[in-house]
C-alpha cells in the first residue's frame, strides 16, 4: 500500500489555481522529487499535503486514510512532517529546544535527540547556541532534525539547497540520503534536478500547477526534464 496518495488536487489563492489537478503516490521506503522553477506549484502541493492549505478539491491518503480535511497538526500526530522554505527556526530559542518543539506529536520511532545529533554532529556542538546565530545551512539541518524528531511516517522537504552554498547543499542531501535509506519516506520539492537526483527514486515535473513528467531517476533524461521544467514542446522535424 502506498504511504501517501493524492489524487486530483486543486489548490487556489482566490482565484489564482496554483494546483491544477496533480496526483502523486509514494510507496513505502520509496522518494519522490517534486521539480519545477518558480511559481509552478510545489510549495503549494506540499501545503496541501501537509495540511496547512487545503485543497479545493481532489483528495489525499495517509496509509489508505483519508486525511484530506485533517489540519496540520494533526497530520504531524499521523505521520505527515514537513521541513518548510525558509526553515523557519526560532531565532531567540536554542538549537536544543527547536529540535524538542518536533517532538510534540509523541510519535514512537528510531528518532530521538541522540539520533538526529548523530546525524547531524554539527548541528550537537551547537545545541545550546541560540538558533539566530546559525548559518543557514546549519538552520536547514535542525528543521531536518525537528521534523525528524516526529518520526514521521512520510517527510517532506520543500527546497532544502534554497540560499545556500553548493557544498553545503551537498552535505545536506547526504544526510537525506542517508534517511531515506534507513527507510524514511520521502518527498522532496527542488528547482536543482542534481541535488534532486543524488536523493530521488522518481521525479515528477510540475508547470504551471500540471504535472507535465513523471519518470524514474534512473536512466532519466536531462533533456526531457529540462524541456518540462521550462515548458518547452519540440515538434518532430519535419
Ligand atoms: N500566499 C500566496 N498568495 C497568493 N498567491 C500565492 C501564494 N503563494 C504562492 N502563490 C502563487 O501560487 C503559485 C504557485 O506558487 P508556489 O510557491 O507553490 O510555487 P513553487 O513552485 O513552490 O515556487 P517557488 O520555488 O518560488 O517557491 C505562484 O503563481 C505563486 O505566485
Amino acid at each position: 500500500m502506498n504511504v501517501l496518495e493524492a489524487t486530483g488536487l486543486e489548490v487556489r489563492y482566490g482565484d489564482l489555481l496554483a494546483v491544477d489537478g496533480v496526483s502523486l503516490t509514494l510507496a513505502e521506503g520509496e522518494t519522490l522529487a517534486v521539480l519545477g522553477a518558480n511559481g509552478a506549484g510545489k510549495s503549494t502541493l506540499l501545503a496541501a499535503l501537509a495540511g496547512t492549505h487545503p485543497p479545493t478539491s481532489g483528495s489525499v491518503l495517509l496509509d489508505g486514510e483519508p486525511v484530506t480535511r485533517v489540519p496540520a497538526y494533526r497530520r504531524v500526530r499521523r505521520g505527515i512532517a514537513l521541513v518548510p522554505e525558509g526553515r523557519r527556526i526560532f531565532g531567540s530559542l536554542t538549537v536544543e529546544e527547536n529540535l524538542l518543539m518536533g517532538r510534540y506529536p509523541k510519535r514512537p520511532g528510531p528518532w530521538d535527540l541522540r539520533a538526529v545529533y548523530d546525524m547531524f554532529p554539527q548541528v550537537a556542538e551547537m545545541r545550546d547556541r541560540r538558533g539566530g546565530v546559525l548559518s543557514g545551512g546549519q538552520q536547514q539541518a535542525v528543521a531536518i532534525g525537528r521534523a525528524l524528531l516526529a518520526n514521521p511516517r512520510v517527510l517532506l522537504l520543500d527546497e532544502v539547497s534554497l540560499g545556500l552554498a553548493p557544498t553545503v547543499v551537498t552535505q545536506l542531501y547526504d544526510a537525506v540520503r542517508r534517511i531515506t535509506a534507513a527507510g524514511t519516506t520521502a518527498l522532496v520539492v527542488e528547482q536543482d534536478l542534481d541535488q534532486a537526483l543524488r536523493v530521488a527514486d522518481r521525479v515528477q515535473c510540475l508547470l504551471g500547477g500540471r504535472t507535465v513528467l513523471e519518470a524514474p531517476a534512473a536512466g532519466l533524461d536531462r533533456e526531457a526534464v529540462a524541456d518540462a521544467y521550462f515548458g518547452i514542446t519540440r515538434g518532430s522535424p519535419t
